[in-house]
């Protein structure tokens, strides 16, 4: 990977790959939690996560000082399965870390602007930055919920946005979003990418060589420190 905004980490396997991350999130969390008494770690949803939950929440964190909250999430209750909080619960808030403060985006409300503001009113009096993100991204190069087809793109791919929670409207998204906001994700202490298989590495590659901006890449390039990609196959 020649591309100089990213740092690409490959592992020999899937569960390499869930060890070295959590190992390296784990060191971040606990750093943060030394030098101000806490820290906020976001995490992504969708099936990518799941062994790299698991591992995590085996680590000897001091995790009752940890809050834990989602990068984007499916404006649905926890009940459904396409619930990203709803991994999280089953995966990563167990074992060690059950003993995290978790915050969700998703709120029952009239429609998604409501929810999005009900987050934000909640994780705006939050210590910030985030200490850790760890981004995933789809086949179709969207992160965190910002999708190429969504009606607000400008808005949600924009660095000096001034709000943490957007609303997200996409069609191919299947429902509507919330996602936390461009500047909230990059100002983060520790910012990884989280991709596996060959075809996401394709999807990846094409979208840094190319000349269209897919959402990965507007992430990338406005990071002010190099994202570390986590890939294996
Ligand atoms: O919709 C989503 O998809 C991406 C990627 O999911 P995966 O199933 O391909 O791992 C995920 O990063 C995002 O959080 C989720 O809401």
């Amino acid at each position: 990977m020649s591309v100089k905004t990213c740092e690409w980490l490959e592992f020999s396997t899937r569960k390499a790959l869930a060890t070295a991350l959590a190992d390296t999130v784990a060191q971040r969390l606990t750093a943060a939690i030394e030098s101000r008494g806490g820290a906020l770690l976001a995490v992504s949803g969708g099936t990518t996560p799941a062994l790299f939950f698991e591992t995590l929440s085996t680590r000897a964190i001091a995790w009752s000082k940890v809050t834990v909250m989602l990068v984007d999430e499916r404006f649905v209750p926890s009940s459904s399965p396409r619930s990203n909080a709803a991994l999280v619960s089953e995966k990563l808030l167990r074992n060690k870390a059950a003993v995290a403060r978790f915050l969700p985006l998703y709120h029952p409300a009239q429609n998604v602007a409501a929810a999005a503001s009900r987050a934000e009113a909640e994780l705006l009096g939050l210590d910030w930055p985030l200490d850790v993100v760890v981004l995933g991204m789809g086949t179709d190069g969207h992160t965190a919920s910002f999708f190429p087809d969504a009606s607000t793109l400008d808005l949600l791919l924009d660095p000096a946005s001034s709000q943490v929670v957007l609303p997200v409207d996409a069609v191919s998204a299947g429902e509507p979003r919330l996602t936390l906001s461009m500047p909230r994700l990059i100002s983060a202490g520790f910012l990884a990418l989280h991709i596996e298989g060959q075809e996401k590495r394709a999807v990846f590659e094409a979208a840094m060589e190319g000349n269209a901006v897919t959402p990965i890449r507007a992430v990338i390039e406005a990071s002010p420190q190099p994202v570390k990609v986590f890939w294996a196959a």
